[in-house]
């Protein structure tokens, strides 16, 4: 039986006799879940003894005893938090119905909270372990890269890889950083070798056999135990990991065994029944094997004991008590012994710096107060978001496939098609899906493929490499695809702690100067006029070739942002500065670079420039300058220490090979939709920096409410003004499109940069006559009132409306791709999406930030009275009003937008 619930009160540990002598024993007080807790989908005898949950019918309390090492997680507890406790006995107790654990139990806190294999290994050799890595991430060092090299040449020769073709097209691929490391191929094809050679002989002993049953990295995520990770290897149903180092002794070392019966507790719940484990030390290579140099056997087995496994839970609830209670570990939770601990300078200094309590001691002068307390108040904000993320985790399992495919965060019931094995290993997997169905899901995207469920069923990580009716993917494993979920990646989590770490502690003083509010930003006297026509704009450039520090340059919509950045971009060129070209999303890298290319190309040849991404992420003309990463070494290095200007998204910033880099100028685009650490990843890397962006405009997008979502760009535009310059000159909206956002968002300031653009009318676009419209839709703004279907998220009235008006305008003459339709809801965007043609671009605000269409309908989707705000805040409104140049049409209830004060000023505006 499950017992699952809510911690209600302080939690009393102590010691009784049995008749098994004496024992310690743990009483909780628990409020049982609503529900109870319905067992996993597939229990095992292992984790179920078939009974069902203990179920109640609301706010019961009741008493959870757990006996013996349990206790230690029961000490743990503190009112509020989660527990689990499986295979729970049912007891009366003075008429009372109470639970204890058996000796089949496992005891769970906060089961949600999900804790990866890595960090129960990091945290068994030291708590303060995990925290540093968390902190400050993994390095791009040799031994890394060549554990990663070693690991992929094992999973290759799992699917059949010839040896000498996997060490050459492993190494080959990871060129780039072999550069930037100073290694030769040659010498890394040799070091890699020595490590594979030990692994294909072991493998040629049990060769593969057809009831070896192997599988290479397997994505496990475990529901019950909170636990997840992803598998070097399963063999015969048990986790088999390897390690590139050396260990002469006859058992694996505990850490290693630890590591492998996270994925033995994995693999149980998915159904397995896991007696063994085995490690496999790279390094020993059995032929010289001799009594006094020790057993130097590769693979060491050892025995899956229960008394292990458990102990493994115990670990992993430290952890999550841990973080869930927000604490930081000091060192002290384990008998680590500092004096053998490669990190013990690192850790001594970040504890000094941080002043915070460890093990090791403190060196050096702590941080001023108001750094720390930024350092804490980002730190929780951040652990709050991967929070939101395990909570994404959560709904693979809680939501049912319907739901989340009404959530758009999977696609469902898809035909399998074929499944297709690609040079090196890899596999392509295809699948239909019925039209129509939409997801967040895009090309490019990683994604969890499974044959049914993400979790439960068969699944893998895969990469959609197209979407339409038909679904490419590819992926380690041949997964028979028919249902692709979101995947909950923590890897911005990840990177934003790592981001904000740099730049407070590795953080140069001047820079946290400026962060901190502690000193002006400094500007050199530039004299010369770089934009003529433009006299915010040419200010806006001046302040950013002349800023020692930081220039803010505000953009509201169609100012030319992404031209300013591009004649700032060419002015630094000219001055020999290299110069960093980032952005929120790789759709403003691509424009700010194809507009920097226009600038630069008198001024510096094509190959030094260097676009950074991912194949998919880059957009097809931008190609050209993508760093391919796979090459030879020097070639690789020489390639990107050459560019005098490199583009990558913020998120790349973050990336090994980028932190290496530095520059003179960091220019980011997009600036208002990014969080302080998201921007730092890009600003960390160069001396002085440039934002751009528009506050009133979309903010950084965050799951979690707090710091993270006020951008850098906002905070400094407050805290400098001087520093910044407004764009106020647009060059695309007919005057009287422009006119509303202008006063309501932007102080009246924002004006038509020419007549041209003032006076603009579909009247200019070829075979277009406004003559041909029903009269209402000829002024540039037009208001469409319809009473509407009264449903929350959708509207199929609107829909069908809208699905009118764009007969209208194509009767008028206009292309079905000049017309775009904003939703405030995805459920509103399916819906029109049924109505109309498939050529007309219809996306909720967020998909449409930084482009422009000539005619935009926007659908308010409100009926009756508004009960919330329609597009979340005001700013998404601004942004759906701001994207044509020719034509807006605005389609909903009056009275209902009339009950909002900007709406009814909006209204006024439309219908004048
Ligand atoms: N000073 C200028 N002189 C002439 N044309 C300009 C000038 N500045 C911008 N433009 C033109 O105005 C248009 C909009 O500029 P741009 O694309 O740079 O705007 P943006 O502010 O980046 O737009 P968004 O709000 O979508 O990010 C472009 O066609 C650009 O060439």
């Amino acid at each position: 039986m499950y017992v699952r619930g809510t911690v209600a009160d302080e939690v009393d540990v102590r010691s009784v006799s049995t008749s098994y002598g004496e024992s310690e024993l743990a009483e909780v007080p628990l409020r049982l879940a609503d529900d109870g807790i319905e067992p996993p989908g597939n229990a095992t005898p292992a984790l179920s003894d078939g009974g069902t949950a203990a179920v109640t019918d609301g706010d019961e309390t009741t008493t959870v005893t757990l006996w013996n090492k349990w206790t230690e997680s029961a000490a743990l507890l503190e009112p509020g938090m989660e527990l689990l406790v499986t295979n729970a006995k049912e007891e009366e107790f003075r008429g009372e119905t109470q639970y204890a654990t058996t000796g089949d139990s496992y005891v769970v806190v906060e089961p949600s909270f999900l804790v990866s294999v890595t960090s129960i290994r990091n945290w068994v050799e030291c708590p303060r372990l995990y925290y540093l890595n968390k902190l400050s991430g993994v390095p791009l060092n040799y031994p890394v890269v060549k554990g990663t090299l070693v690991h992929e040449v094992f999973g290759d020769l799992l699917r059949g890889r010839d040896l000498e073709e996997s060490i050459d097209a492993r190494i080959e691929e990871r060129g780039l950083q072999l550069g930037l490391l100073g290694e030769t191929p040659e010498a890394v094809v040799e070091d890699v070798r020595e490590n594979a050679k030990a692994i294909e002989g072991w493998l040629e002993q049990g060769r593969l056999t057809e009831d070896d049953n192997w599988r290479s990295e397997q994505l496990l995520i475990s529901e019950t135990f909170g636990i997840r990770g992803r598998a070097d290897a399963i063999r015969r149903g048990a986790p088999v990991e390897l390690k590139t180092g050396k260990n002469l002794k006859k058992e694996p070392r505990f850490k290693d065994k630890v590591q492998a019966a996270c994925y033995a507790l994995l693999l149980e719940e998915h159904g397995g029944d896991v007696d063994t484990g085995t490690l496999l030390y790279t390094k020993n290579s059995a032929l010289d094997r001799n009594e006094e140099t020790g057993d130097l056997t590769p693979a060491k087995d050892f025995s899956m004991g229960d008394g292990l496994l458990k102990y493994v839970v115990r670990l992993r609830n430290e952890i999550a008590a841990m973080e869930v209670s927000n604490g930081v570990p000091t060192g002290y939770e384990a008998d680590a012994k500092c004096e053998y601990c490669f990190e013990q300078d690192t850790c001594m200094v970040v504890s000094g710096r941080l002043d915070q309590d460890s093990k090791a001691g403190q060196i050096g002068q702590p941080l001023p107060e108001a750094e720390r307390e930024y350092f804490e108040r980002f730190y929780r904000a951040i652990e709050e978001e991967r929070r939101e993320v395990h909570r994404e985790y959560a709904k693979l399992w809680e939501q049912s496939a319907e739901e989340r495919a009404d959530d758009d965060r999977a696609l469902i019931d898809l035909e399998f098609v074929e499944k297709r094995s690609l040079e090196g290993g890899r596999w392509e997997l295809r699948a239909r899906r019925e039209g129509g169905a939409t997801s967040k899901l895009r090309e490019g995207d990683l994604v969890l493929a499974s044959d049914g469920h993400p979790v439960r069923g068969d699944s893998e990580l895969a990469r959609i490499e197209r979407l339409d009716d038909e679904i490419v993917l590819t992926a380690d494993e041949p997964v028979e695809v028919t249902r692709l979920d979101v995947y909950p990646s923590e890897l911005t989590t990840d990177r934003l702690l790592v981001a904000m770490h740099d730049a407070l502690l590795k953080g140069d003083a001047r820079r946290k100067d400026i962060l901190f509010g502690r000193t002006e930003p400094e500007f050199e006297a530039i004299d010369e006029e770089f934009i003529g026509n433009n006299r915010n704009q040419n200010e806006a450039v001046t302040k950013a070739v002349g800023a020692k520090d930081c220039a803010l340059i505000h953009g509201p919509p169609g100012t030319g942002k992404t031209y300013t950045i591009a004649q700032a971009i060419r002015a630094m060129v000219e001055r020999g500065e290299r110069v960093l070209l980032s952005a929120f999303t790789n759709r403003a890298v691509d424009n700010a670079l194809e507009a920097t290319l226009e600038q630069l190309t008198a001024v510096i040849d094509d190959d030094q420039v260097v676009r950074i991404g991912s194949e998919s992420g880059v957009r097809e003309d931008m190609a050209p300058y993508r760093l391919e990463r796979a090459g030879d070494p020097d070639d690789r290095v020489a390639k990107l220490q050459n560019a005098q200007v490199v583009a990558a998204t913020t998120a790349t910033c973050g990336s090994r090979v980028m932190k290496e880099q530095t520059f003179d100028v960091a220019l980011v685009d997009e600036a208002a939709q990014l969080t302080e650490p998201g921007t730092c990843a890009a600003i960390n890397l160069a001396e002085r920096f440039v934002l751009v962006g528009d506050h009133e405009q979309l903010p950084p997008v965050v799951r979690a409410e707090n710091e993270l979502s006020e951008s850098l760009f906002e905070r400094l535009v407050d805290l400098y003004p001087d520093a910044g310059v407004m764009l106020d000159r647009q060059y695309r909206m007919n005057q009287r499109i422009q006119a509303f956002a202008s006063t309501e968002f932007y102080d009246g300031q924002l004006r038509p940069a020419t007549s041209p653009v003032a006076s603009r009318t579909l009247d200019d676009l070829e075979g277009v006559s406004r003559d041909a419209l029903p009269e209402r839709l000829q002024d540039p703004v037009s208001f469409v009132n319809i009473e509407g279907d009264r449903s929350q998220y959708t509207d199929s009235e609107e829909a069908a409306r809208i699905a009118d008006l764009i007969e209208s305008y194509e009767a008028a003459g206009l292309e079905r791709s000049e017309i775009g339709v904003i939703a405030p809801f995805r459920a509103q965007v399916s819906e029109i999406s049924n109505h109309v043609p498939d050529d007309v671009a219809v996306d909720t605000v967020d998909r449409f930030q930084g482009s422009s269409q000539e005619v935009i309908i926007v659908s308010f989707t409100a009926t009756g009275t508004l009960e919330g705000p329609i597009f979340e805040d005001y700013r998404r409104i601004n942004v759906a009003l701001t994207r044509p140049k020719r034509a807006l049409v605005l389609v909903g209830d009056a009275q209902a937008l009339a009950s909002d004060p900007v709406y009814e000023r909006m209204l006024a505006w439309a219908r004048r």
